[in-house]
């Protein structure tokens, strides 16, 4: 047990009203790893935000136990868990005047109290918090005057300035834009290697959680758990059946969900390189699904030459050529 950061036997959680008692999610058993990066994803409803205040000892378990370290975290006090664990919630920048270094440093209070001054150390550690957290360059702004993806960066320096094994976060990519989410997965991801710390977020970004994550934790609807890699889950259709639709299907060989509805025709394309790609992505949005039998009914192939792209529709020894996708597209409704 030792090896892990934090771990929970037979976890339930979930609501209480007097007599009432409504589980969400469990028996969960889930482990977290030194310089673990952790995902955890699951449905609208599926229990993530109550999971992970009940990790961070927020609201008491229905059942079961959390554990950081070696230490029941139903048992810790507020200051002793604050050394063990530090929460970023989803709009939780309520810090009105605040310039960011005084909120970074806010972070150091578990070991300095309210009113105790920043040791030279406490110092060199929100120092170290706000450069590993690339939010230098706003340090002497108000909280109040920063955007919300710079706002979502000095809540993890503060979470970083407090320097626990375990650091959580729901949703932080909830307010970003695109270039945003992508930044900030990835410095989660090597924070999480260079410092051999614990980090769980939950996230509604399925696409960059495969990309970046040690680890997946899948809330399933039925308050169960699958955990493992993201490869792991993918392949064995876990991932897939988890976000189930209908009109929504999960591409295994691209790692996406289709949105286009399929017009039931199957188009086997030979070509390599950006134009292949694209013409793909032109296909399905046009409700055509892409096969790997050479004898479907309709055959092209893109090819890159030196004077451009061309695109071929193949149909027993005739051959049409296009010089524009458009033309193509065209081309190959009327078959
Ligand atoms: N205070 C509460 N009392 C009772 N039930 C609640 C309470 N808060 C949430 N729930 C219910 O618990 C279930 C899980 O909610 P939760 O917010 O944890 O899901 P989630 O996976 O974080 O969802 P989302 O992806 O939409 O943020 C839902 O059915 C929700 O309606």
């Amino acid at each position: 047990m030792e090896d892990f950061l934090l771990h929970t036997s037979d976890l339930s959680v979930g609501y209480k009203s007097g007599n009432t008692q409504k589980s969400v999610a469990g028996p969960l058993n889930l482990t977290m790893k030194a310089g673990e990066l952790i995902c955890l994803l699951g449905p609208n409803g599926a229990g993530k935000s109550t999971l992970i205040r009940t990790l961070a000892g927020l609201q008491p378990a229905l059942n079961g136990i959390v554990k950081i370290d070696t230490e029941n975290v139903a048992k810790l006090k507020p200051s002793q868990l604050a050394k063990k664990l530090s929460l970023v919630l989803t709009d939780s920048v309520k810090a009105g005047n605040l310039d960011v270094f005084s909120l970074v440093s806010l972070g150091r209070y578990p070991y300095s109290g309210w009113l105790g001054g920043l040791s030279k150390e406490d110092k060199k550690i929100v120092k170290w918090a706000i450069e590993s957290a690339h939010v230098e360059m706003f340090v002497n702004r108000k909280v109040s005057q920063l955007s919300d993806g710079e706002c979502q960066k000095v809540m993890l320096a503060r979470a970083l300035a407090q320097d626990t094994p375990v650091i959580i976060l729901d949703e932080p990519t909830a307010h970003l834009d695109l270039p945003s989410r992508i930044e900030l997965m990835r410095l989660l991801h090597q924070l999480a290697k260079e410092t051999s710390k614990g980090i769980l977020i939950s996230t509604h970004e399925l696409d960059l959680a495969l990309q970046v994550a040690d680890q997946i934790w899948l809330l399933k609807k039925d308050g169960s758990v699958a955990v493992g890699s993201p490869e792991e889950l993918v392949l064995n259709g876990i991932f897939e059946s988890a976000f189930d639709k209908a009109g929504v299907l999960f591409d295994k060989s691209t790692g996406t969900f289709n949105i286009h509805q399929n017009t039931g025709k199957s188009v086997f394309l030979e070509g390599n390189g950006a134009a292949a790609f694209w013409t793909k992505r032109a296909l399905l949005r046009h409700g055509y699904s892409l096969t790997d039998s050479a004898s479907a009914l309709l055959s092209a192939e893109v090819r890159d030459t030196q004077e451009g792209t061309t695109w071929l529709i193949k149909s027993g020894d005739t051959i049409e050529k296009r010089d524009t996708m458009e033309d193509f597209l065209l081309l190959l409704r009327s078959r």
